[in-house]
């Protein structure tokens, strides 16, 4: 079965990682590789409970550095004047139609809650974005959502809607004192068709919940990611969200099939449809999907649930070059065909920070500068597994990969999961991280993470072993990292550093930007642009576009109640 002609080194690792597995399939559970490298993690960590912070505990996650300001100044407008500041009229008409416990409102305007006691729903995730919302109101209906935006259109008092409050670019969270409408308590499933896979939920429904839910009935999300555990389906669907399943079931413009949205003057559009084909004229939905809340409020989303494949196979290989990585996916695509179910990669750094933070060890035996996660999904094991292993015999043979472990059971899976998904926690722990996630063709997709090394390294700022170098104007960088969804030419650039810093960002902003718009990449890929990246959206659209854009915005929410401050560039 194995190539005669293989180096002793990578003969032996095919015979280690490997050849167990195919040779004796029954002795797999025992195979000593898979099984040793997983046994020592001092915590137990599994991808299914890893999750993100719910709002309420966000607090467990404290960052170098911040006080309770916003990071980066990235929104440089004063609070709009145009905009009514609460007071108890307003709050006790909520409790007209809202009993008490649904409204949170601090004592200053009527209520009973101090300021800290919001706080869980003023910050974002990574600590980076602070608000200083008075009032959170948690709607249970359509109809709910409809008085309060129509209450606040009236009135000119801005909104913000909050799903799991995940954004990593500060979408979901105030930027002065809006009113945050929580989806939280719309979260129910309304209906799952079994033949066709269309579900239709609120929109305050958990991803993984939802998962799970259509799992009973042989099904699965079109959508997975590391936040599935506290991200709401209607926060995904307004974020445009990707993630590791995007590389099999595409955009979430394609399996939406309808959506329910409120409107900023309170109508209801019920487009709910679970029709696969309906050529009818303006695919309105589409125009909230990645629209940040800033036309309107989700709240029930229809969306084609795919088959749940009963055979899935992981993979965690080691690689030399970020040239092999890309090879590697290349010839992945065309020996898996339409079994390859998701390709990730990360460099070193990620691993070592990662393995760092969860406890774990390196599956492989040696260290190399590049990991990918190859997995397959499908309906036959066997077959499953016996095209995974001769793809990874392949490559080893041909010098592409130089180790791989093959997953041996479903934990063993969950933990080489875990080593992707746990960068972004890993990372938040190890320091403050400024994000970039963008869009680049998929052959220069790392070229900027060395580039960036370089340009911190010559500007002094730059020291991966100075971790407790804080003060402020020398070597506050770390760690820079690159990983993410190669297979679609998406790469998350993670700067970590002790703290953040003004000279760093302007050392990153608009450098980064700039590259990214003269390979044509998209600034963001899937994280969206809130507070972070209005000002940036010049470098991925032109000025018709960002104009055709805001005619769109000024006609669905005229008094720009909407998510403000965000989303697009300030008019010129
Ligand atoms: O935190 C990030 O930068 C990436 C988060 C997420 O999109 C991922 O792919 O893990
Ligand atoms: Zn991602």
């Amino acid at each position: 079965m194995f190539s005669k002609n293989l180096s002793n080194n990578v003969k032996s690792n095919l015979g280690k990682v490997f050849a167990p597995a195919v040779r004796q399939p029954c002795l797999a559970r025992s195979f000593s590789k898979a099984t040793n490298v997983f046994s020592a993690p001092s915590r137990s960590v599994s991808p299914a409970t890893f999750t993100r912070n719910a709002p309420k505990s966000i607090r467990s996650l404290t960052f170098a550095g911040l006080g309770n300001k916003r990071y980066m100044g990235h929104v440089a407008e004063p609070r709009s004047a145009k905009f009514k500041k609460l007071d108890s009229s307003d709050v006790k008409y909520f409790q007209s139609f809202m009993p008490k416990e649904r409204v949170y409102a601090t004592a200053e305007i009527g209520g009973s809650l101090e300021q800290k006691d919001l706080e869980g729903f003023n910050a974002d995730w990574l600590e980076k974005y602070y608000g200083h919302s008075q009032l959170v109101l948690f709607p249970t209906n359509a109809q709910e959502v409809s008085k309060i935006l129509k209450y606040c259109n009236d009135n000119t008092i801005a909104v913000v809607p909050q799903g799991g409050n995940t954004c990593l670019v500060g979408g979901s969270v105030p930027v002065y004192d809006e009113v945050i409408i929580s989806m939280t308590k719309m979260n129910k499933v309304r209906s799952l068709d079994k033949d066709s896979g269309a579900l239709v939920c609120d929109a305050g429904c958990v991803l993984e919940e939802l998962d799970n839910y259509v799992g009973e009935f042989g099904l699965t999300m079109p959508i997975d990611l590391g936040a599935k555990g506290s991200c709401h389906i209607g926060g995904n669907v307004s974020t445009n969200a990707g993630g590791i399943r995007y590389l099999r079931y595409g955009s979430l413009h394609g399996s939406v099939l309808g959506l329910e949205v409120v409107l900023p003057d309170g109508t209801i559009v019920n487009n709910l449809s679970t029709l696969r084909k309906d050529s009818t004229g303006y695919d309105i939905k589409q125009l909230f999907i990645g629209a940040e809340g800033t036309l309107g409020i989700v709240t029930g989303v229809s969306i084609l649930a795919a088959k749940k494949p009963s055979s899935v196979n992981v993979a965690v290989l080691g690689l030399k070059s970020y040239e092999d990585v890309r090879n590697t996916f290349l010839s992945s695509k065309q020996h898996l065909c339409e079994i390859l179910s998701a390709f990730e990669f990360w460099d070193a750094r990620c691993m070592e920070i990662v393995l760092g933070h969860f406890g774990m060890k390196n599956p492989l035996e040696g260290d190399y500068p590049f990991y990918a996660l190859v997995e397959t999904s499908g309906s036959n094991g066997e077959h499953d597994e016996s095209k995974l292993t001769s793809f990874l015999e392949l490559t080893m043979e041909s010098g592409l990969v130089m180790d791989g472990a093959l997953a041996q059971d479903k934990t063993q899976i969950a933990k080489m999961w875990t080593m992707r998904e746990g960068i972004p926690e890993s990372l938040a722990k190890f320091g403050s991280t400024y994000k970039y996630d963008i869009s680049i063709p998929i052959s220069k997709l790392y070229q900027i993470v060395p580039d960036i090394k370089n340009r911190l390294e010559e500007a002094g700022v730059y020291s991966p072993t100075s971790e407790d170098s804080s003060d402020g104007s020398k070597h506050v960088v770390k760690s820079v990292n690159g990983y993410g969804h190669i297979g679609d030419g998406n790469l998350h650039l993670n700067i970590v550093a002790d703290s953040f810093n003004e000279k760093v960002t302007d050392l990153l902003e608009p450098y980064i930007y700039e590259w990214v718009e003269n390979v044509n990449g998209s600034i963001s890929a899937e994280h969206g642009l809130g507070i972070m990246k209005p000002s940036c959206l010049k470098y991925t659209k032109g000025p018709e576009i960002i104009n055709t854009m805001r005619l769109i915005k000024d006609m669905f929410d005229p008094n720009g109640i909407m998510n403000p401050y965000k989303y697009l560039p300030k008019s010129a």
